[in-house]
């Protein structure tokens, strides 16, 4: 069971709702994935124009959590206000916080989202900073109060996987609360990955919603959080320099 603040998720799949071709598609993708958590950016629903499609609609709401994010924020200001439209809008008390430094690489603002993170924990919501790799970083946001801590394999809709997984293990051997990679995943490969390292969960959006197949995508990220999980908890083997016969060679004859 994966535990973040008084929230309880047997899955650790947690699901980004963007760039499907259509909201048939995504509904069917979140379906396969079995997760349990959807995040989305506060700022695509469209207030303006409530006639829309709006992907909320689409989906049997008591069956998943929300996790609301800040997308598009480049200011700790306007991640907290759209915090809190999201908390007064009855989604859920419990936020992504992502505060973008530029456009190119979307890497989160690190100095930013610590302080956006001491504010809305202050405020009593329940707060996931996306953070870069640093696990100097990590721990601050942790000793903030963040109720889980979620550090990017590789830039947001990149695909490129974990680029620094040494790092990743750092923040996972040290965090007090549990680590969700968000954002670079590209395919299950990296999700094994992700989960042997030790990741409590894995937050992903492009790789499903971009693939040829987002249905069967979805399903497949499903097996390799639950794969990656259990060869953690069943501990892989040492890897060392030289063969070693799989057979026991005692008592075999030799001529
Ligand atoms: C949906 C969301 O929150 C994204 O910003 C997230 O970081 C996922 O990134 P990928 O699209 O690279 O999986």
């Amino acid at each position: 069971m994966l535990k973040i603040g008084k929230y309880e998720f047997k899955s650790r799949l947690f699901l980004g709702t963007g760039k499907f071709s259509s909201l048939e598609v995504q509904k069917q993708a979140v379906k396969a994935s079995e997760t349990e958590v959807l995040t989305f950016a506060i700022r695509r629903l469209d207030i303006y124009n409530p006639d829309q499609p709006n992907f909320l609609e689409m989906l049997d709401l008591e069956r998943y959590t929300l996790l609301p994010n800040t997308a598009g924020a480049t200011t700790v200001e306007e991640a907290v206000r759209i915090a809190r439209l999201a908390r007064a809008s009855n989604l859920c008390d419990m936020i992504k916080v992502e505060v973008i430094a530029d456009t190119k690489t979307l890497l989160p603002d690190p100095i930013a989202t610590l302080e956006a993170t001491r504010i809305l924990v202050e405020e009593g919501f329940t707060v996931l900073p996306y953070t870069s790799d640093d696990p100097v970083l990590a721990r601050k946001l942790a000793e903030a109060g963040a109720h889980a801590i979620m550090p990017g394999g590789s830039p947001i809709g990149s695909g490129q996987g974990l680029l620094n997984p040494s790092y990743l293990r750092l923040i996972i051997e040290e965090s007090p609360v549990p680590v969700i990679i968000d954002a670079g995943i590209g395919s299950p490969a990296d999700v094994v990955q992700a989960m042997e390292l030790g990741a409590d969960g894995v937050l992903l959006n492009t790789a499903v919603s971009g693939a040829k197949d987002p249905v069967k995508m979805a399903e497949a990220m499903k097996w390799a959080v639950i794969a990656g999980r259990l060869g953690y908890e069943a501990g892989r083997i040492p890897k060392k320099p030289y063969a070693s016969a799989s057979s026991p060679q005692e008592g075999m004859l030799t001529s």
